[in-house]
């Protein structure tokens, strides 16, 4: 095997040094780098000569039963790369590509198609390869990150949440072990040490914003200890060398840093975790035990919020995002109120009266967190996740818990704060894979610099969307869904339904009870097991009423059957904001060439065409079932409305950027410093 490495690498004239990638992000523009990985990634004759020589040495890799062969092969192509080899090197990426060909054959007895080999190779080269749901990316991370983990310096595989990290790095950690290379976790209930001990590894997994975090705490520390008073580092050395701890205490700065630096980073569901969640900075912020001593300011202004009147008193914007007061409203809540002057005041009484407004008319239980244990917890809408340890910033999270008859908690202190922007392109390397990326090329290359290719699909999709189904109020809609699942269910295919949040998802859950029919819920307020629910959802027969925790990213896989039977169905109960959202819950279905079917369902009454788009839900009204032309102009709307939604989405995230190329990527306040983002914090 080692002879069959040698021989390919002579094969080639060794290329001249091409600058280094540090060089590249320091010497080129943007624009540049995005166009030299361009050109490397649209050479499809390159691809296809790496995918064919790559194959017939892996069988050379895999007849060879040594154990250590693999590994040996890595430490000949570590020596390899750290020789200036560039990463865009020929026969560095054809012994790699042939090394996980090989790994994965004997790990996980899988035989990489060549389209995820296309994508690794894509990624690879600092890009986003597209490729479709369901055809396979999770492997398709696996070359990218061996090659760079090369160089010794850790890779960082970054995905949208905790749960699939942890799959990713379970299914995969044999893989990297049959090659050499050591894999990590980032567990959010690690200590420090086991922290560590996960970025000491070549490569570590954990979700996006898990790295950001890190990234912030060890700034802070790194500040702490540059803000010792100057000779306080040789004194302290000085004193532990005289108790002759030299080496132990030696560089305690490094010792508590976690991470080893931002060498590389590969992130699955790159839309997602560069795009979607860059709306909002990461903010690292310390928090205080005990109640806020302005809990009584906001118990009053709840009160007060809920006798103001819209329109009289304050205003709501049309798509219900922002509320302000008239002067009417603002005299009304200043004439006679003791509250107005309180000692405990963090912000003046307005604000509070705002705040209490915004909880009240903007911010929904089971929507946008839930209440558990007597505290309000957050929920990411799009991935349908509750996170227990954050808080909304500036008063919001205490303005919700007033809302709600909770105990108000005191007020987090902002520690340090960066945009993901700002974050991810610190990465020396940095690449991905999505199946909803192409619609986002134009931020891809603007913001990170990242070309976006697409991959072909492997086989003809088999997946059959049945036509939309649109009617005029939500009681229509969900009789119309209790009828489809039960004609589904008789079939005995499974079904997934998918809902936008958790209050819908217990609508449904009602719905199948009262007819009699076995179902698992999955939204995240159930001790459930999240993996064996989504282990049963592709079985013969299966109900599954899930919020988007069963949406991107999901794997569900279908048994004999239920394939034969015309394999998964699943349905969409309402649209969301993003229809990249949208096609990754129907990308459940269908998928690595399986059969499926997917139906979604509208009302006028929903969210989207009453309140952020109601001139759909009119058009619903008025043109609803004239003629087949009257539907398709509605989906057409709907289309389009999706399409504005994100680029005004784009828009607030260029906006977040331009303000943070203003700002330090950190800062240490001294005082109360507003949160201009109203970000979530950690
Ligand atoms: N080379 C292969 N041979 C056989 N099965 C494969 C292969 N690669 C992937 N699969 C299977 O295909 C299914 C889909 O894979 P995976 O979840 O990685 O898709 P995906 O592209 O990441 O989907 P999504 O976009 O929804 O996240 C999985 O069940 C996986 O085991």
């Amino acid at each position: 095997m080692i002879r069959a490495a040698q021989s390919i690498i002579q094969r080639y004239t060794l290329p001249k040094r091409l600058s280094g990638e540090s060089q590249d992000r320091n010497s080129l523009t943007r624009t540049a780098m995005a166009s030299r990985r361009a050109r490397l990634t649209s050479r499809p004759g390159w691809i296809t000569s790496i995918i064919t020589e790559s194959r017939s040495l892996a069988d050379e890799l895999v007849n060879d039963t040594s154990v250590t062969g693999l590994q040996e092969n890595t430490n000949r192509l570590r020596h390899y790369r750290l020789r200036g080899t560039p990463i865009d090197d020929q026969p560095l990426l054809t012994l790699a590509t042939a090394a996980v060909i090989a790994a994965v054959r004997r790990s996980l007895s899988l035989n990489l198609f060549d389209v995820q080999i296309h994508a690794g190779l894509v990624v690879s080269q600092g890009a986003v390869a597209e490729m479709q749901t369901g055809e396979g990316k999770t492997l398709s991370g696996i070359l990218p990150a061996y090659l760079h983990s090369l160089l010794g310096r850790g890779v960082h595989v970054a995905t949208t949440t905790d749960y699939l990290a942890k799959r990713d790095c379970e299914k995969l950690s044999a893989v990297f072990a049959s090659l050499g290379v050591t894999t990590g976790l980032l567990n959010p209930n690690a200590s420090l040490l086991e922290t560590q001990t996960a970025y000491q590894a070549d490569v570590t997994y954990g979700p996006g914003h898990a790295f950001g975090f890190d990234y912030l705490r060890d700034r802070l520390v790194q500040q702490q200890h540059d803000r010792a008073p100057t000779g306080s580092a040789t004194l302290a050395h000085l004193a532990d060398r005289s108790r002759g701890n030299d080496r132990r205490q030696q560089g305690a700065r490094q010792q508590e840093s976690r991470q080893r630096g931002l060498h590389c980073a590969i992130v699955d569901e790159i839309d997602h975790v560069l795009i979607d969640d860059a709306i909002s900075p990461l903010l690292l912020s310390s928090s205080s035990d005990g109640e806020a001593a302005d809990a009584n300011i906001h118990f009053a202004a709840k009160e007060l919020a809920t006798s103001l009147q819209q329109d009289v008193d304050f205003q709501m914007s049309p798509d219900r995002q922002k509320i302000s007061l008239t002067s009417d409203g603002y005299d009304r809540i200043y004439s006679d109120c003791p509250m107005a002057t309180h000692d405990h005041l963090a912000r003046p009484w307005h604000e509070y009266v705002v705040l209490a407004l915004r909880a009240n008319r903007l911010f929904r239980r089971d929507v946008d967190y839930i209440v558990k244990d007597d505290t309000v917890q957050i929920v990411d809408t799009s991935t349908g996740r509750i996170y227990a340890d954050r808080s909304w910033s500036d008063g919001l999270q205490q303005a919700v818990e007033a809302a709600e008859g909770v105990r108000i908690t005191p007020e987090t202190k902002s520690l340090a704060s960066i945009t993901r922007q700002r974050f991810y392109r610190m990465y020396g390397t940095l690449g991905g894979m999505s199946g909803t990326a192409a619609n986002c090329k134009n931020e891809f290359a603007k913001v990170y610099g990242m070309p976006v290719q697409s991959i072909p699909t492997r086989l003809e999709p088999k997946r059959k969307l049945l036509p939309d189904v649109i009617v005029k109020t939500q009681e229509e809609k969900y009789a119309a869904i209790a009828r489809d699942v039960k004609s589904i269910h008789q079939q005995n295919r499974p079904i997934l339904i998918g809902t936008l949040n958790i209050a819908q998802s217990q609508h449904i859950a009602q719905l199948l009870c009262e007819s009699g029919l076995r179902f698992e819920l999955l939204n995240g307020t159930q001790d459930a097991d999240e993996a064996a629910i989504i282990a049963a959802a592709g079985r013969c027969g299966a109900i599954t009423v899930a919020t988007n925790m069963a949406g991107r990213g999901t794997d569900i896989q279908l048994d004999e059957q239920a394939i034969q039977l015309g394999g998964l169905h699943v349905i969409l109960v309402e649209r969301h904001r993003l229809a990249r959202v949208d096609r990754q819950l129907i990308g459940r279905c269908a998928r690595c060439g399986d059969p499926g079917t997917a139906t979604k369902y509208l009302s006028a009454d929903d969210t989207l065409p009453s309140v952020i788009a109601p001139w759909i839900g009119r058009s619903i009204e008025r043109n609803l079932g004239r003629s087949k032309r009257s539907t398709l102009e509605i989906e057409r709307a709907l289309r389009k409305e999706q399409q504005s939604q994100q680029k005004r989405a784009a828009e607030t995230r260029m906006q977040l950027l331009k303000s943070d190329d203003k700002l330090q990527d950190l800062y240490m306040p001294t005082g109360r410093q507003t949160d201009p983002f109203g970000c979530c914090q950690l």
